[in-house]
């Protein structure tokens, strides 16, 4: 870079930053390269939607922050424009059970949200299945981060009633998309037979991206946020050697970020290596912080316990958890495979001298990271 006459420092009013909502964790991005195979196969099931038919059901899987959740918000954006077609994206972290997602879709449908008396299931399945006919719409449901239905116990369930809408209110035509990060579900083997026969989802697999596809996409990101010249080439390889760790797109876009925040913080305009080491120690922890937000009261509780006593046996662990809520063990035994599932945690068999096995639980993260992250 050129000699600046204030030697490249930031004054006042100035910022790196051309657009930081572009670095934002729901930016839509506007260029969405290297998924165009996974593009394609999501567009050959959804097309006879467009035709006024069902749409063919697919499932969506991948490792985490490979682009299915904005592949498919893209086609969505392009469905919305079609007339009798209606499509839904529902985040199971947050609706994880079939009522929780039938009421997400009453109140895409209907603009405002299900009578908070609470009616009974079959009236909203009702409502939304008859409003579908009245308005002769084809609905498109995206169930998003779908392995949190499965830890609820309720994919089963909401899956047989989206799938059979048509059998028993003639003329609604439902198709399911369901999105997993979780590669040891696997969702068909975890489905009941009655839904397996009414399933048969075409599956398209989102692998991580290579490291050349990690810099061709955070350069894109990088020119869109950054002014001219905020971040070298040497950085950015930086930045992409360390997103290709996880392979999680989110870390390096979040290091992009904290790096730019961090040399505003040395009021300097171009981005240093040091500014991205700096900010990977934060960056590393998006998994963490995601799997987290959807936790609760009780499940942040035993986490924080699990910080204290990690590595500690099953029974140990329960005494302190027991103390600080006094919640029973079966409720306890729930959570913590829940916590296993997610891959916060490994419950793993030991052996226990003189007493048989016992389960294990040892913290995947750093223990202060957990407590610092935790409400
Ligand atoms: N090909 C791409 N081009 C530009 N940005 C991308 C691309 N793929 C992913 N991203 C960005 O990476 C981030 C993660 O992507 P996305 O949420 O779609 O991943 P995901 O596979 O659904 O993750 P998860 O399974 O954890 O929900 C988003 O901010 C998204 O904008």
């Amino acid at each position: 870079m050129a000699e600046e006459p204030d030697g490249g420092m930031l004054s006042w009013d100035e910022t790196v930053f051309r657009n930081e909502h572009v670095f934002e964790i729901d930016h839509l991005p506007e260029t969405f390269r290297h998924r165009e195979t996974q593009l394609e196969s999501l567009k050959y099931t959804l097309r006879p939607a467009v035709r006024g038919s069902r749409p063919l059901n697919s499932i969506v899987r991948g490792p985490p922050g490979t682009g299915k959740t904005t592949a498919v918000q893209k086609l969505f954006g392009e469905l919305d424009s079609q007339s009798g077609v209606r499509t839904v994206h529902v985040n199971c972290q947050v609706d994880s059970t079939r009522y929780a997602v039938f009421s997400r879709l009453f109140e895409e449908m209907f603009d405002y949200e299900p009578p908070s008396s609470g009616i009974s299931f079959k009236k909203l399945f009702g409502q939304v299945a008859d409003r579908l006919v009245e308005e002769d719409e084809v609905l498109i449901v995206a169930l998003d981060d779908a392995n949190y239905l499965f830890y609820e116990n309720e994919a089963s369930d909401s899956l047989y009633s989206l799938l059979r809408a048509h059998e028993v209110h003639t003329g609604a035509r439902i198709g399911v998309i369901i999105i997993s990060s979780d590669l040891s579900l696997d969702v068909m083997d975890e489905l009941d037979t009655r839904v397996q026969s009414v399933f048969r989802p075409e599956e398209i697999y989102f692998p991580v991206y290579d490291v050349n596809e990690v810099v061709d996409i955070l350069r894109e990101r990088a020119r869109r946020g950054f002014h001219d010249g905020v971040l070298g080439t040497v950085e950015l390889d930086r930045i992409a050697e360390l997103t290709a760790e996880s392979g999680d797109l989110r870390v390096g876009i979040d290091l992009m970020r904290r790096a730019g925040l961090q040399a505003e913080m040395r009021a300097s305009r171009t981005i240093a290596i040091e500014d991205v080491e700096n900010a990977y120690d934060k960056s590393k922890y998006v998994h963490l912080s995601r799997r987290l937000r959807g936790l609760s009261d009780s499940e942040e509780a035993l986490l924080a316990v699990l910080a204290e006593h990690d590595g500690k046996l099953a029974g140990e662990v329960y005494d302190a958890f027991y103390e600080k809520t006094g919640l029973g063990y079966t409720r306890y035994s729930e959570i913590i495979n829940k916590l296993d599932q997610l891959g916060i945690i490994a419950a793993e068999y030991a052996e226990v001298d003189g007493r048989g096995r016992s389960r294990a639980l040892t913290l995947l993260y750093d223990p202060q990271a957990v407590l610092d992250r935790l409400k």
